[in-house]
C-alpha cells in the first residue's frame, strides 16, 4: 500500500518506519526541514531503542522516505495517516490547530480519493471534525473517509510495543474503510478491534486516564504506607498477583510525567466540562499526581531544614528511561525549587544531558558522567531509573559524595542492600534508612 505519514515526531516517525518494515511504501512528511534533512541522512531525530536501524534498512530498501514537501509526499498516496502534536492549552484542553493544519494541507494537495487516518491523540468528535474541513477544501470530485487510529506505544519501547501492542484499535464511519485498514496492520499479527470512531477516540483517552489513576492510586496507598511502616513495594506485588488488578502500573516513584499521561487527563477533564459532568475522580488524580512530583523536596527540606548553599545531584533527567524526552518530567518541577531554595545543583542523565538547558528553567550544571555528579555532593535525588543508576551498588554513593544521603525516587534500591552499604536512604512507601554514624 502507498502511504504517507504527516509529522515525524515520536508517533509518526515510529508509525512510517513500522509501516515500511512490514512492506509498505511510505513518505513520512515534516514541516521542519532540519528533521527532514537529517532524516534523509540516515540519523533518527528522537533516541528510541532499535530506531535507527530499522530506519536506515527501509530507506535502503527504498520503502521509506522523507521530505519537507506536502505536495511530493502526498502525491499517489492511498492511505495518509496524520501524526501531528495535540498539546495542551492554557486551559487543559487539547490544542487541534497542528490536526487542522495538516488536514488543509492534504486537502489542498491530493487529486485522488483517500483514506485520512487520526493517530494524534484527539477529543471525542475530532475525526468528523477534520472530515468536515477536508471535504470544504477538496477539489470537487474527490472522497475523504476517515478512520481513527489512536496509538499506544510507550516512549523508550515504542518499537517493541508497535510490534508487539496488546491491540489495534479500529474507528471508522463504515465498514470497507475498518477493513483496509485491518489489511495494513494484518503483518503486525497484533488483534484489531474495531469500532465506531467516537468509541476509538474515547478508548485512548480511558486508557490513559485508567494508568494515570493506577499510578496516582499507588502513590497515595506509598505517601500511607510511609505514615503506618508498610512497604509499598510489598503492598504492590501483593496486590498485583490477583489477576484481576495485575502488576503493572503499581510502581509508587515521583509521579507521573510525559508528553501524555499530564496533558491527556487534563484533556479529559476539560472534554467532560465542557458536557456538564466534573470528573471528580480524575480530577483528584492529577492533584494527587500534582503533589507527589514535590514529594522529595520536601522530605529534603525536613531532612536538612534549610538547602542553602547545599551540593545536589540530580541523577536523571528524562520522564522515564531510555528516552530523551524532558517533556512533564519531575526534574522541571524538582530542580527549579532546588534552586529556589539555594542549593547548588548539577544533573546527570546518560542520554537526555544535552536537552536540559532547553528545558530546566533555573541555572543548573549538567554532565553525562555519574561520578562527577557525584562528586563531594551533601545529597543526591534519583529522578529517573535508568539502568545504570539502577545497576549501580549504593556503595558508590559513599565513595564519591561528601555525605551519602540519598533521595530516590524512584525505589531503585534494595532496602537491605542500602542498609549494608551504609548510606542515609529516603524513598517513596518504604522505610528510611538512616545509619547511626555517617562518615
Ligand atoms: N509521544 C508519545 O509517546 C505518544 C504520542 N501520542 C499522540 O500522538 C500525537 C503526536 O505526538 P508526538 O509524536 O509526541 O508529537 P511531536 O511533537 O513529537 O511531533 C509532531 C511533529 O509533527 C510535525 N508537524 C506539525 N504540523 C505539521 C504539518 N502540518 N505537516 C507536517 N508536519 C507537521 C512537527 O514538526 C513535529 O515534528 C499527539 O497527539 C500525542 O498525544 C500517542 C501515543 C504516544
Ligand atoms: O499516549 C501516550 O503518549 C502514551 O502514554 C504512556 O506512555 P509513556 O508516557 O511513553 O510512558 P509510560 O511508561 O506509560 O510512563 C509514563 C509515566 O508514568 C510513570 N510511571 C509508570 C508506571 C508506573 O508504575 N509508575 C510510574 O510512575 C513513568 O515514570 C512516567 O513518568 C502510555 O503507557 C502509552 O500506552 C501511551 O501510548
Amino acid at each position: 500500500m502507498k502511504i504517507a505519514v504527516i509529522g515525524t515526531g515520536y508517533v509518526g516517525l515510529v508509525t512510517g518506519v513500522a509501516l515500511s518494515e512490514i512492506g509498505h511504501q511510505v513518505t513520512c512528511i515534516d514541516i521542519d526541514p532540519n528533521k527532514v534533512a537529517e532524516l534523509n541522512q540516515g540519523i533518527p531525530t528522537i533516541y528510541e531503542p532499535g530506531l535507527g536501524e530499522m530506519m536506515l534498512r527501509n530507506q535502503s530498501a527504498h520503502r521509506l522516505f522523507f521530505t519537507d514537501q506536502h505536495e511530493k509526499g502526498l502525491d499517489g498516496a492511498e492511505v495518509i495517516y496524520i501524526a501531528v502534536g495535540t498539546p495542551q492549552r492554557a486551559d487543559g484542553s487539547a490544542n487541534l490547530q497542528y490536526v487542522e493544519q495538516a488536514a488543509r494541507d492534504i486537502a489542498n494537495n491530493i487529486r485522488k480519493s483517500v483514506i485520512v487516518v487520526i493517530k494524534s491523540t484527539v477529543p471525542v468528535g475530532t475525526n468528523l471534525h477534520i472530515k468536515k474541513i477536508m471535504n470544504a477544501n477538496t477539489r470537487p470530485g474527490i472522497q475523504v473517509r476517515i478512520a481513527s487510529n489512536p496509538e499506544f506505544l510507550r516512549e523508550g519501547s515504542a518499537i517493541h510495543d508497535t510490534f508487539r501492542g496488546d491491540r489495534i484499535i479500529i474507528g471508522a464511519e463504515d465498514r470497507e474503510t475498518a477493513d483496509v485498514l485491518e489489511e495494513i496492520n494484518a503483518p503486525f499479527g497484533i488483534p484489531v478491534l474495531k469500532t465506531d470512531l467516537s468509541s476509538s477516540e474515547m478508548i485512548k483517552y480511558a486508557s490513559n486516564a485508567f494508568l494515570a489513576t493506577k499510578i496516582s492510586f499507588i502513590n497515595e496507598i506509598a505517601n500511607l504506607c510511609e505514615k503506618l511502616g508498610a512497604d509499598v513495594e510489598e503492598v504492590s506485588r501483593g496486590m498485583g498477583l490477583d489477576h484481576r488488578i495485575g502488576m503493572s502500573f503499581l510502581r509508587a516513584g515521583i509521579g507521573y510525567g510525559g508528553s501524555c499521561f499530564p496533558k491527556d487527563t487534563n484533556a479529559l477533564v476539560q472534554l467532560a466540562g465542557n458536557h456538564h459532568h466534573e470528573f471528580n475522580l480524575l480530577k483528584s488524580v492529577i492533584e494527587v499526581n500534582n503533589h507527589q512530583q514535590r514529594v522529595l523536596v520536601e522530605k529534603m527540606v525536613a531532612r536538612f531544614g534549610s538547602l542553602k548553599g547545599k551540593r545536589v545531584a540530580v541523577l536523571g533527567l528524562a520522564f522515564k528511561p531510555n528516552t530523551d524526552d524532558l517533556r512533564e518530567s519531575p526534574a522541571l518541577v524538582i530542580i527549579p525549587k532546588l534552586v529556589e531554595l539555594g542549593a547548588e545543583v548539577i544533573t546527570y542523565d546518560p542520554i537526555a544531558a544535552n536537552q536540559g538547558p532547553r528545558w530546566i528553567n533555573a541555572p543548573a550544571a549538567y554532565t553525562k558522567n555519574i561520578a562527577k555528579a557525584l562528586k563531594d555532593a551533601d545529597c543526591a535525588v534519583i529522578v529517573t531509573d535508568w539502568p545504570d543508576i539502577k545497576r549501580m551498588e549504593p556503595e558508590t554513593f559513599a565513595y564519591f559524595m561528601k555525605t551519602p544521603i540519598v533521595f530516590d525516587g524512584r525505589n531503585c534500591y534494595s532496602i537491605a542492600a542500602v542498609r549494608k552499604a551504609r548510606i542515609e536512604y529516603y524513598s517513596v512507601g518504604r522505610p528510611d534508612v538512616v545509619p547511626e554514624v555517617i562518615r
